[in-house]
């Protein structure tokens, strides 16, 4: 079974991403793209679908992990008897060939060491041929093909690929792990791991540091940043909600999905972030994506959309996977794809106002396609819909929704005077804004217990009411949003961290029981900031933090009775709430602020 989920580590080079865990093991990493078929996939089985390791054959003592200062390179540590080996783990920026590399340092003394390099293609479904060829191991099955360069000589059994061997204290060795087609020879190999190693470390600190953020904070905003950026398919800008798929959200559970996608929702929410820390170019060619992915009829509008825009991502089950931690069953693919999720069209609208105000270029094109969408809210947005979390029981009314749809109006009205237009459009979208004000306050509102509710009508509470303020759908100090603030504190907070929704009440066509949602932990800090008790805010704020793993990463949940993360990991969402709230707790005019203007 594979370590716990925070065991892990990411490493990647903006077109795919593996995890290594802090036992020298790598069990997951899908080649040559974030959504390609895993070749490394123990993560969510056992050893047969798929790892390499390199690790003591010796007890460890203790195991030290960090990533190189403002870097995706990662070193972990064995400290043994025998003396401290390390192993430096990283994907260079991609060329043309997707490289792995993997370098052991002897700091002291000779530690004895154990290969095990056993990929499993197809995600863990297809065990390749494997064969021994000067200065390394080739393995294919299929279409994929592995090659995996080293001086130190390898052995086969069956398809493992095993070494024993020792680096004397003050040497390195290196490893080179390649993917190419397999109707293609093996690829040409990087010339020096080592000068490499020195050029990605290089290509990482140069982009760190466009990192304007100042804060007490600023190596965990820059840690998050750095993820988000790994998370970025380079070639066309989209951004993954995560690189893994079927983390589970409850241990054991079935609410496992795949991240691997590009949700409108999530990577809009990036660019805010991205352009308030001093990311102009990677939220311009988000903005380009996103124009790109929602060109055509506003009614075949998705969601989610694969990292070059792909639209069809059906999804699968993988039967021969047990599942993380036994947690079945495994999907490929995403069904969300399929739902009406109204807030979508406000999260664009928002998205696209703010690039105006930043100055990302306004172009016709932007204007064109934010009409278009527009014309859909005006005719849908009394509809039921799946919601913000994407609901399998049917649709709601759900007041999140309505209220995003308030935020479309309310953003084109606000694009339509920063153009300088006015007339009867503009007018009428007005007119409709105010309507839609008026119904969700008196439909999603329950007067009696003094809160928002989660749909019309409905008793349940929803974390993403804490959104009101933010959006600028109502002030902080407005009786109703610190009554709704109070109430998700009072019946969704365990432990002082917020769940998304009460899943046994909820119909979500899921069986109950999940982790507390730490997006929306991080938005309740920011709801306190905005009304003012700085104090609790920063409470909650540096509680979050403390729940980062050692490399400062955060998967989408967490159990707060197992005190163990839970779901997909690590999760551009809860990095981006992350960002977000410190940049709310050290400024004035933060994300929060600047949305709700
Ligand atoms: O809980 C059910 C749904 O869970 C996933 O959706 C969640 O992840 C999305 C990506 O980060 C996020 O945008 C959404 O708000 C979350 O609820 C899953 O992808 C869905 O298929 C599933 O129905």
């Amino acid at each position: 079974m594979a370590l716990p989920i925070e065991a892990h580590a990411l490493i990647g080079d903006t077109h795919s991403a593996a995890l290594v865990a802090n036992d020298g093991t790598i069990d997951w990493l899908c080649w040559p793209r974030f959504d390609s078929d895993a070749c490394f996939a123990a993560l969510l089985g056992e050893p047969r679908h798929g790892f390499w390791r390199i690790a003591p054959t010796v007890p460890v003592r203790r195991v030290h992990r960090r990533y190189v200062r403002d870097t995706l390179v990662l070193e972990t540590e064995f400290h043994t008897d025998a003396g401290t080996v390390r192993l430096c783990d990283f994907m260079p920026l991609r060329e043309d060939t997707p490289h792995l590399i993997r370098i052991v340092e002897a700091r002291t003394g000779q530690v004895p060491l154990h290969l095990e390099f056993a990929p499993c293609f197809g995600y863990g479904d297809r065990t390749p041929w494997a064969r021994l060829i000067p200065g390394g191991v080739s393995t294919k099955a299929g279409p994929d093909a592995l090659y995996l360069s080293t001086e130190l000589p390898l052995r086969l059994e069956h398809s493992h690929v095993l070494a024993d061997f020792a680096v004397p204290e003050g040497q390195r060795l290196a490893f080179v792990l390649s993917w190419h087609p397999s109707h293609l020879p093996p690829p040409r190999q990087p010339p020096d791991p080592f000068l490499t190693r020195a050029d990605t470390e290089r290509w990482w600190r140069a982009w760190a540091l466009r990192c304007i953020h100042e804060s007490p904070w600023r190596a965990q905003v820059l840690r998050s940043l750095i993820t988000l950026k790994a998370l970025t398919y380079s070639p066309t800008g989209g951004v993954v909600a995560a690189p893994t798929t079927s983390l589970p959200e409850r241990m054991g559970g079935v609410r496992n999905w795949d991240y691997r996608y590009c949700w409108l929702r999530d990577a809009t929410l990036t660019l805010l972030t991205l352009l308030d820390a001093g990311y102009t170019q990677e939220a311009q060619a988000w903005r380009d994506w996103l124009l790109r992915a929602v060109a055509g009829e506003p009614d075949e509008l998705q969601i989610l959309y694969g990292v070059a825009g792909e639209r069809r991502v059906t999804e699968l089950e993988l039967p021969w996977l047990p599942g993380f931690a036994g947690s079945r069953p495994v999907r490929i693919g995403n069904a969300a794809v399929g739902q009406l999720q109204l807030d979508v069209f406000g999260e664009i609208a928002d998205c696209l106002y703010h690039a105006l105000r930043h100055g990302v270029c306004s172009d016709a094109e932007a204007w064109d396609v934010s009409v278009h969408l527009l014309r859909f809210v005006e005719r849908n947005w009394d509809q039921p819909d799946e919601g913000i979390w994407e609901v399998r029981g049917g649709r709601q009314q759900f007041t999140h929704s309505k209220v995003m749809a308030w935020v479309a109006m309310d953003r084109m009205v606000k694009t339509a005077n920063l153009r300088g237009m006015r007339g009867a459009q503009v007018e009428h979208w007005k007119a409709l804004r105010a309507q839609m004000h008026a119904d969700i306050c008196a439909r999603g509102y329950d007067a009696r217990r003094n809160t928002f509710t989660q749909a019309f009508g409905s008793q349940s509470l929803d974390a993403s009411l804490l959104l009101i303020p933010m959006v600028g759908f109502l002030p902080p100090d407005d009786v109703r949003v610190r009554g709704t603030v109070e109430a998700v504190r009072r019946e969704l907070c365990q432990d002082g961290l917020v769940r998304r929704y009460h899943t046994h009440e909820t119909r979500d066509g899921l069986p109950p029981g999940e982790g507390v949602f730490l997006a929306c932990s991080f938005w309740l800090a920011d709801a306190l900031a905005l009304m003012g008790r700085e104090g609790e805010a920063r409470e909650l704020f540096e509680r979050l933090l403390g729940l980062c793993n050692d490399v400062g990463l955060l998967s989408e949940e967490y159990d707060p009775v197992a005190h163990k993360m839970v779901g997909n990991f690590p999760q551009a969402f809860s990095h981006l709430a992350l960002v977000g709230t410190a940049l709310n707790l050290s400024r004035e005019g933060g994300p929060v602020q600047q949305r709700s203007h």
